[in-house]
């Protein structure tokens, strides 16, 4: 049966945020459509009118520049009636009845949501796997070996019942199967927020900006540190870092002799030795209050670079992030500096997004 949407993948709970993120994103550029969502099921929907414009959105919108989705797929297909005996022909029979939107793809995945029910289905769909993509390479789907510079084909299992099909382009997607980058946890880190952090620098910041934002031997600003796993990975990068919070931060970090612990309101501090590559911020606090600090340290040119969690309210949790945002973002755009600013609720995030904010000089833009 043919359908066009954008599904986004997310973390459960998060589905009509979503869906707002994607009404709002896609009407405001001319994509009109109505959103699906259902609590807890770990993904959205926004179904597109005109079914013309589903590789037009596919080609403007990345996921990286998103908020909540950890994945979007352009979905042209979907099967409302899974049958147990024959689930490889029912996939190549949908394909069939729709348009090739590409030639051919280069890789395909078998995904189901992050939810406990779609834990039930995560063997199924390994095992799924192989039968599926040697019948869509025999149908000429699929390239004779991975290509994962091609478009990728993705088959959804929301239930054992009900699949959608869709494609991302790899410029444009996340690499990880369903759209989620587990960490390990480094197990001499202080606490477990250690991976909120990592998880920003790796997936937030592209190589060259962790080389300009994570110099060793650079001078960074932790506000609300302890017990000091964000401080952990500063140091880990050979960077010195004055540690605020009226806590209790971890000895082994002390005796690396890079941190200085300040027992001090991270609202009022200042940096001690003039200006800082690198301001992180992890304290609980109200959204507004957060980005309007920030603004301050960026503005001020107290830090050059910036990395902060927005704590999420129960309700209107993507207005609330646009409404911070916003308001820091037309501070930040009154400066002769450019920012590269980025927002997004990682996996490792629960009830927060982190926000990324990188500056460069206006010529290097
Ligand atoms: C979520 S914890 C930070 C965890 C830390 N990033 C880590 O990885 O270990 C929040 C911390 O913010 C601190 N905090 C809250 N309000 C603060 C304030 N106004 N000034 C300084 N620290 C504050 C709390 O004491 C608490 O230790």
């Amino acid at each position: 049966m043919s359908d066009t949407s954008i599904l986004a993948y997310c973390r459960p709970g998060y589905e009509n945020d979503t869906a707002n993120e994607l009404t709002s994103r896609y009407g405001e550029a001319g994509f009109y459509g109505y959103p699906v969502s259902k609590k807890n099921s770990g993904f959205a929907h926004y179904h597109l009118y005109d079914a013309a414009q589903l590789e037009q959105t596919v080609t403007q919108f990345a996921v990286h520049d998103s908020i909540f989705p950890r994945q979007l797929v352009a979905v042209f297909a979907a099967i409302n009636d899974v049958e147990k005996e024959d689930r490889v022909g029912q996939v190549l029979d949908a394909l069939k009845e729709v348009e090739k939107p590409f030639s051919i793809f280069g890789a395909v995945d078998v995904e189901y949501p992050d939810t406990e029910e779609g834990k039930t289905l995560a063997k199924f769909c390994r095992k799924f796997t192989v039968p599926l993509r040697q019948a869509l390479r025999k149908a000429g789907w699929l390239t004779a070996k991975e290509n994962l510079g091609k478009p990728k084909l993705h088959i959804f299992f929301a239930s054992f019942e009900i699949c959608y099909i869709g494609f991302t382009l790899p410029s444009h997607a996340s690499r990880d199967h369903l759209g989620i980058c587990r960490l390990k946890f480094p197990s001499d880190s202080p606490s477990r927020s250690t991976l909120k952090l990592e998880d920003a620098l790796v997936n937030m910041l592209s190589n060259k900006q962790q080389s300009k934002v994570l110099r060793s031997g650079g001078r960074a600003v932790d506000l609300g540190a302890c017990p000091g796993g964000w401080t952990y990975q500063l140091v880990k990068r050979g960077m010195y870092v004055e540690a605020i919070d009226n806590g209790l931060i971890a000895d082994s970090l002390m005796s690396t002799g890079l941190v200085e612990h300040h027992a001090a309101d991270g609202f009022t501090y200042r940096p001690q030795f003039g200006r800082v590559d690198l301001l992180v911020c992890d304290m609980i606090e109200q959204p507004d209050r957060v980005a309007k600090l920030m603004g301050d340290w960026l503005v001020k040119h107290w830090a050059t670079h910036a990395i902060f969690n927005i704590k999420l309210p129960m309700k209107r949790r993507y207005e609330t992030v646009v409404e911070a945002m916003t308001s820091l973002n037309s501070r930040l755009d009154a400066l002769d500096d450019a920012f590269a600013v980025k927002v997004r609720h990682l996996y490792h995030d629960r009830d927060e997004v982190t926000v990324t904010i990188v500056r460069t000089s206006k010529d290097e833009v």
